[in-house]
């Protein structure tokens, strides 16, 4: 989320208060207004100001419930300038409904009235400038222009101090948002660390695919999933063939070129939504959600071809890797990640034993009726 954003979305989320408090104080200040012109005049400018009070509320309500978007974040500004904008020009119409030329109390009120929009506004707002300039408008005309409606020293100075009123105030509020998008930038960065942190944790360093760790825990929920609503869940174990002797002849370095290459091409070769990971070493696994044997078994084909068909270059000799690939698929009586990754296990050496460079399957993924697992049902 770019910063500007994140400005509109605190002056927001700061403003959306305002449903608790505007609208009693809005029935408070209408009372008052009683002192200074008919009922009927109060009961007319409260029920506007509720009703604008209500729109934008609800605008504010539909941008956090929107995915907004950095780009749209110009547009929104301007919606909810207008919104909030009209609120202040409501309370700004006070200066017509209530001042009264020989009430010195008409004169405090409404003047307080606009000190304390000012004051808390200036700093919502000044990220903004249609924010600033919408909201902070009406109130200041009013608060300088009023005392100005009956030219005398008295009201002179009083226009004169409001406006010393609302450059102060302005200025806090730079200094307020300054702080704040300081806060917010610090927060975007936090965010990122973590996210890389993250990434960083879960990730094999060598091969870029994910760890042990993270494989696990991933095929775990998989298997769950797959077991609740009986779905088939295929898992292969991938092993590389005589590796050692690569590390032997080109060096743990040559090794690490081998086992980079090998996983770029079964990379290609996968589905979003497969899950391959690096259990350590050589050894790999795949999880494939929803997949049937014949669909595991013509993966693990394809990878074993793609492997096959490698022609490395290590350190000026031809490498030509080949991987063994055990293959099984959740059984009914699977309840746990072990079973499976036992079964795969044997497979794959088994493979390794009728003489590498193969896919085995698993028998029991073989047996007929066993293909898929029950259902679990939910008690
Ligand atoms: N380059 C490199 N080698 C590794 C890494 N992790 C494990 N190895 C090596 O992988 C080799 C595995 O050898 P073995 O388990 O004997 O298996 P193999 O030689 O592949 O033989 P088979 O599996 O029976 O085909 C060992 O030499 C390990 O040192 C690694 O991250 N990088």
């Amino acid at each position: 989320m770019g910063i500007r954003l994140a400005q509109l979305h605190l002056y927001v989320d700061i403003h959306l208060h305002d449903r608790y408090l505007a609208p009693p104080l809005t029935l408070v200040v209408a009372a008052l207004l009683t002192n200074w012109v008919p009922v009927l005049h109060a009961v007319v400018w409260a029920g506007l100001e509720l009703l604008i009070i209500a729109n934008y509320i609800r605008v504010y309500r539909v941008f956090k419930r929107s995915d907004v978007q950095p780009r749209d974040e110009p547009q929104w500004a301007n919606r909810i300038a207008l919104a909030h904008g009209a609120h202040m020009l409501a309370w700004s119409s006070l200066v017509f409904w209530a001042w009264q030329p020989e009430s010195f109390p008409s004169l405090i009120f409404i003047m307080l009235v606009h000190i304390g929009l000012i004051a808390l506004t200036a700093s919502m707002s000044n990220a903004h400038l249609r924010l600033l300039t919408l909201d902070m408008i009406f109130p200041v005309l009013a608060l300088i222009g009023l005392p100005l409606l009956e030219l005398n020293w008295f009201n002179l100075g009083l226009s004169l101090l409001g406006g010393g009123f609302t450059a102060l105030m302005i200025q806090v509020g730079r200094q307020i948002n300054a702080y704040s998008t300081e806060a917010l930038q610090l927060r975007q960065r936090n965010e990122i660390l973590i996210q890389e942190l993250e990434s960083q944790a879960s990730r094999d360093s060598l091969t870029g695919i994910v760890n042990r760790r993270y494989f696990l825990a991933a095929a775990d929920k998989h298997l769950q999933a797959a077991r609740e609503h009986g779905n088939p869940l295929a898992l292969m174990i991938i092993d590389l063939d005589h590796f050692k002797q690569v590390n032997d002849q080109y060096g743990h370095l040559g090794g690490d070129e081998v086992l980079v290459a090998v996983v770029d091409a079964c990379v290609q070769h996968l589905r979003t939504g497969d899950c391959f990971g690096r259990l350590g070493g050589e050894e790999f696994a795949l999880l494939l959600p929803d997949s049937s044997l014949p669909e595991a078994l013509e993966t693990a084909e394809r990878l074993r071809q793609a492997t096959e068909a490698l022609v490395l270059t290590v350190q000026g000799n031809i490498v030509r890797p080949t991987i063994s690939i055990g293959v099984t698929l959740l059984q009914a009586g699977d309840s746990s990640l072990s079973s499976l990754m036992h079964r795969a296990d044997l497979a794959m050496y088994a493979a390794k034993t009728q003489g590498r460079n193969r896919v085995v399957c698993d028998e029991q993924a073989r047996a007929p009726n066993q293909g898929a697992a029950e259902p679990v049902l939910q008690t």
